[in-house]
């Protein structure tokens, strides 16, 4: 673990000092789970379930806020079990799926999600020929109810035909009313109005948080950092944790930790874990 900022080291101090009023909140892709090829394929990292588990005894909640619709977290990350071990401690695990546009809770066990965006069918009626326009028509199209994400990472060169599609799909999206999320090798669309800096906001506000920890890696969590921000300027114990890869530079200008990808966002929450259980000797 690395830190970046000046302040790092007494905003690490500061959360250990707070941790049993604090959330801690959690992006899913490149942070919990390793980056894969194929988006069907990725798994929460095989020590996550444990190390969650732990974490929840010491904080107040765990929010994991991600791209992924809520019912596929649950399902890759096996988060419905994680959730029935948490709430054994008496404690929540909350998921706020799509960008904060669906939520789901241990307690709760439903999932609440609102209708697609109007402009969304039409948006995957011109898909196939904008795709074959700017001859990136092999993409892989995830389609996720609520957005659909164009993923270039298995075409021949990923990057160039990232930058091929970059203004095509904007222009596609904004047609419809549709907002673009660019990311690691995926462009989403999606509609507009709703972000993991809401869905932050929202956690925070509800669950009375004492302090705030996120931790993330890609361009979708710029508004995460952001609203934790805000939090930290109203005077909460915070902590902005960089998920680190080759691949995304954006948010460590921006983070308090540096970490070297899930394996590293793991052992930096087991460290809290200690640190807490040590204040409290
Ligand atoms: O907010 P997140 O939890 O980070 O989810 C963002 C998107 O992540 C997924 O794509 C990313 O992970 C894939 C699997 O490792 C990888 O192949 C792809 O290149 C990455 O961009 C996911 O497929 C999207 O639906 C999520 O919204």
């Amino acid at each position: 673990m690395e830190f970046i900022s000046a302040e790092a080291e007494n905003r690490y101090a500061a959360l250990v000092r707070a941790l049993a009023e604090s959330v801690i909140g959690l992006d899913m892709d490149g942070t919990l789970s390793p980056i894969v090829e194929d988006p069907t394929q990725a798994r929460i990292h095989a020590d996550a379930p444990e190390v969650l588990v732990a974490l929840a005894e010491v904080v107040k909640a765990i929010a994991i806020i991600t791209g992924r619709p809520a019912r596929q977290a649950l399902a890759l990350g096996g988060l419905d079990a994680v959730g029935e071990a948490i709430g054994e401690h008496g404690k929540e695990l909350h998921v706020f799926g799509q960008y904060g546009n669906e939520r789901w809770s241990s307690t709760s066990r439903r999932i609440i999600s609102p209708r697609p965006p109007r402009g969304l069918g039409n948006f995957l009626r011109s898909l196939p020929s904008t795709l074959r326009r700017a001859d990136a028509f092999d993409a892989f199209v995830e389609e996720k109810g609520l957005a659909v994400a164009i993923h270039t990472r298995r075409l021949p060169d990923a990057e160039a035909a990232f930058e091929r599609l970059s203004k095509p799909l904007a222009d596609l999206a904004a047609a419809n009313d549709l907002t673009v999320e660019p990311g690691r090798s995926v462009i989403e669309v999606r509609a507009p109005g709703t972000n993991k800096g809401d869905a932050v906001r929202r956690v925070a506000r509800e669950q009375q948080a004492g302090g705030f920890l996120f931790a993330g890696d890609d361009l979708g969590d710029v508004e995460a950092f952001a609203a934790v921000g805000e939090l930290r300027d109203a005077g909460m114990p915070t902590l902005l944790v960089c998920s680190s890869s080759s691949e995304q530079g954006a948010l460590r200008d921006l983070a308090d930790i540096a970490v070297d990808g899930p394996d590293g966002v793991l052992d930096l929450l087991r460290q809290l874990t200690a640190d807490a259980a040590d204040t409290r000797l």
